[in-house]
């Protein structure tokens, strides 16, 4: 099977302008045919700079009603690879897999924050900090774009997670949602973690995707990203257990937070590319 790189140029909901120019520095770099060229096309956004709630909610609605569309509509061609933006993009990307959640979906969700916060516990008031809470079926109703979740909280996970604020771990320990610290990784190691977190999000029977926030992998490896944190997954380690896992239900991968303003002797672009890689196995461009 082919896949189809769809570009989100998010920033509004994030904490960095910088996140928006991400798919478009990726389709002109020297990775861009091992990415493929943004051949799914691009989702614009239009202030380019963040916002925080409730400024940054008609944009971030509209366009990622957008982004969801172009989704539903490119599925057919292959495996869609979203390539955002800010981590908000993910309210357009996983709305556009399942159908405006008729058919929710397993989410693994790589990420060294757990970005499940409502308004009402954010401190900074970035929905990039929100967009599982979102996913799950808790926040701003606005964003709710299918009216409720779209995915599944016994067939989701979260893998990396290294910081966070009060009322985060609670809302996912409530719903049912498994997260494995970075202390848990170390204790247990990451190819049973992720084992084990690939397991739980592809038993889901629609299906599952995996959405990939780089300040998950360590800033050695990842420099470029919008909100970084010390102490992350090592890259080659990720890279080998992500071999060998089952692939058949997959339906869409997406990789954000990308900053190329932050981007060190394009490190961060060479990780990307390589995660991406690794995650869509067979698939190619
Ligand atoms: N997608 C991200 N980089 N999220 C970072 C969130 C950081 C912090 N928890 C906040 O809500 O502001």
């Amino acid at each position: 099977m082919k896949s189809v790189a769809i570009g989100a140029g998010f920033a509004v909901g994030g904490a960095d302008a910088g996140n928006r120019a991400a798919p478009v520095v990726l389709a002109r770099s020297r990775f861009s045919s091992r990415l493929g060229t943004l051949d799914g096309g691009l989702v614009w956004q239009c202030p380019a700079t963040p916002l925080p709630w409730p400024d940054s909610v008609p944009e971030l609605r509209r366009s990622c009603i957008q982004l969801a569309r172009r989704v539903e509509r490119q599925r057919h061609r292959g495996l869609p690879v979203i390539i955002g933006g800010d981590h908000s993009c993910a309210l357009g990307t996983w709305n556009g897999v399942t159908g405006f959640g008729r058919y929710p979906v397993g989410l693994l969700w790589i990420d060294a924050h757990l970005d499940s916060h409502t308004p009402f516990t954010s401190p900074s008031r970035h929905i990039h900090g929100m967009p599982l809470a979102l996913l799950l079926g808790e926040g701003d109703s606005r964003l709710l774009l299918s009216g409720s979740g779209v995915v599944d909280p016994r067939c989701c996970a979260v893998l990396g997670v290294r910081s966070f604020e009060a009322g985060e771990p609670e809302r996912l320990n409530r719903l049912g949602v498994r997260f494995y610290t970075m202390d848990e990784i170390r204790r247990r190691g990451l190819r049973v973690c992720v084992q084990e977190a690939w397991h739980r999000v592809s038993r889901a029977r629609h299906g599952f995707g995996v959405s990939l926030d780089l300040d998950a992998i360590d800033p050695r490896f990842a420099p470029g990203v919008s909100v970084p944190e010390p102490g992350g997954l090592s890259l080659p380690h990720l890279l080998q257990s992500l071999r060998g896992l089952p692939r058949q239900r997959l339906r869409a991968i997406e990789v954000v937070e990308f900053n190329p303003l932050l981007d060190r002797d394009e490190r961060t672009q060479r990780t990307l590319t390589r995660l991406v890689n690794a995650l869509r196995g067979n698939c190619r461009p």
